[in-house]
């Protein structure tokens, strides 16, 4: 078992809580099915969120998905001309037998393209 990093990108199409959670619940959902990763496999979830997300911690989508007892953090991306608005990244820490160049990183709706170098 290695420890590695996989990430993830979405984009909400209004900033309401509702939005927030149902969005995040995807990425998180998509990243751990493509990654067959199961809750034992996580050790922390790092979220940021566009300084123009306001209507939720994506954290919250995480324990309604029953992590509740992984460390989240949830933290401003940096506000960059011609960056993608409303957007939510995640970067969770996990534990795989999978090498680095296996994880297949996830990037949804607005967020796709963001990193067009990495497997999908
Ligand atoms: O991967 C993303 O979500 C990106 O927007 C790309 C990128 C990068 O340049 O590597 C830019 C900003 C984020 O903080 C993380 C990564």
């Amino acid at each position: 078992m290695s420890v590695r990093a996989l990430r993830g990108a979405t984009t909400i199409d209004r900033d309401s809580r509702e939005e927030i959670i149902t969005r995040t619940k995807e990425l998180l959902g998509e990243m751990f099915l493509r990654n067959e990763v199961d809750k034992d496999q996580l050790i922390s979830i790092l979220f940021t969120g566009t300084p123009d997300v306001h209507g939720a911690f994506p954290a919250a989508a995480a324990r309604e998905l029953g992590y509740g007892d992984v460390p989240l953090m949830c933290a401003q991306e940096l506000s960059i001309d011609g960056g993608t608005p409303l957007c939510i990244r995640v970067m969770a820490h996990i534990e795989t037998t999978k090498a680095r160049d296996e994880l297949r990183h996830v990037y949804l709706w607005g967020a796709k393209g963001l990193r067009d170098d990495l497997p999908a």
